[in-house]
């Protein structure tokens, strides 16, 4: 779908990653590049280099890397030889982010590599670290001379851009003192999902849908991100934000955007980036007396997982015993422009929820006459899209049809598209299309500061009413593996439906 980063292979580069020895590198960054690398994307003139406080040598992070690999990689070994061919392009530079002193190190290290390929590089410097941090880096990195460099060099920042919409605003402002828009990159992995790159396609490369699109034919929207994972290990993190920070935020409005927005006149990054922000500026601002109406938060409590004790959210490593930080978070969201307005779209995610599944379900309204006896028909919300982003990748349009027989009787029937069948690529992982994008220059999906900060709008008047919130007794719970608490039920229920936990 991203238009220009899959037929050429980008230029020299060098990736600095800020957090090579963390987490993200491990499972995600790493085993990207390294797919990338088996697909013949990667440049002959590249390296990546890990940066971290953690001391180790070239060749042991580099074979920290490949465990990682050897766990994550949807290609764990590619043909003979690949891993020795690619390893030698990974280095790691022990540098602390804040330590200013330090920086020449990058400099020198891009001014040698230079000189050896004879060429200028595109650098990349991905911030894979806590948020606090990429301030401190970002004013570090504005002293090599090369940094305003437009032409080539990019920067990366992960999510969460800022923790509020005061915090995502200033390192904003603080990043563009340094770098121009078009060099900072605001990455949300789930834009880099082949079957959300779908749904693009699905809208607009089809008449089918597109007149239907609208609340005259859709009752309401369902967003659904469930994870069967706990915080693993991330407690620390989660802890200071919380299921509406780290999920609803970014990926399920990002999400939703891709479901509400009007058809782009291009693939242009910024046509699409401004399309998209269109819906989030006519989403609905929920007034601070009407959060309880529209929003719902719980937390896991304590229970069995299959055979498994799992604690309680309040009992695990790394947070409060008296913790108010959600780790479920349902809300209704309204689009008030021409298309939408009326049709609600009900957005959860969850921990420890009884399924690893994203789904979007639009459902359809009941025909306008419905001309059948009572007793033939099952019910009209079987008239429903069902588009399933992971780890099933499918759209399934459910509809009525007759049973074969002499009484008149309709049941729910699908047909349905799935990836597996319908293809026989390979799924690029998220990280592989983004960071192949970021090489080729290529924004088209990645948050500009202006959807950030709409984003930051639209969550600010629930987590301010939920931050107000100070008694531990009042935290809904649910237990691990449900499909969370009894509330969000009656959430959805106020309007009539339920949701979608097929
Ligand atoms: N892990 C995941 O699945 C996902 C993570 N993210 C985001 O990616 C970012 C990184 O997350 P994750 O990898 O999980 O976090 P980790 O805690 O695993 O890693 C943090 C990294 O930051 C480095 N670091 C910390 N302080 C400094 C410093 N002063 N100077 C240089 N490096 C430093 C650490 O290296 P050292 O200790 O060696 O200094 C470590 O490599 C976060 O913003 C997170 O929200 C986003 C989506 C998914
Ligand atoms: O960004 C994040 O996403 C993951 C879920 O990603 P997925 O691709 O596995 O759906 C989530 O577990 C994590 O808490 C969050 O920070």
């Amino acid at each position: 779908m991203t238009t220009s980063s899959t037929t050429q292979r980008p230029p020299a580069t060098i990736v600095f990653i800020f957090g090579g020895s963390g987490d993200l590198n491990y499972r995600k960054l790493t085993p990207a590049l390294y797919n990338l690398f088996l697909d013949n994307y990667l440049p002959e003139q590249f390296e990546v280099v890990g940066i971290g406080r953690t001391q180790y040598t070239d060749d042991s992070f580099r074979e920290r890397l490949l465990e990682g690999i050897q766990e994550f990689s949807r290609r764990k070994n590619g043909p003979e030889d690949s891993w020795k061919t690619f390893s030698p392009h990974i280095r790691y530079l022990k540098l602390d982010g804040g330590d200013a002193s330090a920086y020449h190190l990058i400099g020198d290290l891009v001014s040698e590599r230079e000189a050896e390929w004879n060429t200028h590089a595109n650098i990349i410097f991905y911030m894979s670290v806590a948020p606090q941090l990429v301030p401190d880096i970002a004013n570090n990195l504005s002293q090599l001379s090369f940094c305003g460099d437009k032409s080539r060099v990019r920067i990366v920042v992960e999510k969460p851009f800022g923790h509020d919409l005061q915090s995502a605003r200033e390192l904003n402002a603080l990043l563009l003192t340094h770098f121009a828009e078009e060099q900072i990159y605001r990455i949300d992995h789930y834009l880099g999902k082949e079957t959300v790159q779908n749904l693009l396609a699905l809208r607009f490369a089809n008449t089918l849908f597109e007149p239907i699109w609208n609340h005259n034919y859709v009752e309401y929207v369902q967003l659904t991100a469930a994870e069967t994972v706990g915080l693993e290990g991330r407690g620390g993190y989660y802890e200071g934000s919380g299921a509406l920070r780290d999920m609803i935020q970014n990926h399920l409005l990002q999400l939703l955007c891709m479901v509400a927005m009007e058809p782009p006149t291009s693939f242009e990054a910024d046509e699409i980036r401004n399309k998209k922000v269109d819906v989030l500026r006519a989403m609905r601002r929920v007034a601070p007396d009407q959060v309880d109406q529209v929003a719902v938060r719980a937390q896991y409590g304590a229970g069995k997982k299959g055979d498994k004790e799992s604690p309680a959210y309040r009992e695990e490593e790394g947070v409060n015993p008296e913790s108010m930080t959600e780790t479920f978070a349902a809300v209704t969201f309204f689009c008030d422009n021409w298309r939408w307005e009326g049709t609600p779209f009900y957005v959860r995610t969850g921990k420890h929820l009884a399924e690893k599944s994203s789904v979007i379900t639009v459902q359809f309204r009941p025909a306008p006459h419905y001309a059948f006896p009572n007793e033939a028909t099952k019910t009209w919300q079987h008239n429903c899209l069902i588009i399933s982003i992971q780890p099933d990748m499918n759209i399934r349009l459910r509809f009525q049809a007759k049973r074969p027989g002499q009484q008149l009787a309709l049941d729910p029937v699908e047909m349905e598209f799935n990836y597996n069948t319908a293809f026989t690529e390979q799924q690029p992982e998220a990280y592989e299309t983004l960071l192949l994008d970021v090489m080729a220059g290529d924004a088209t999906l990645f948050m500009r500061a202006d959807q950030v900060d709409e984003a930051w709008q639209i969550v600010m008047p629930i987590l301010d009413h939920w931050a107000s919130q100070t008694d531990p007794a009042s935290m809904p719970t649910y237990a691990p593996g449900s499909w969370g608490p009894a509330e969000a039920d009656k959430l959805i229920a106020q309007q009539g439906f339920s949701w979608n936990n097929e």
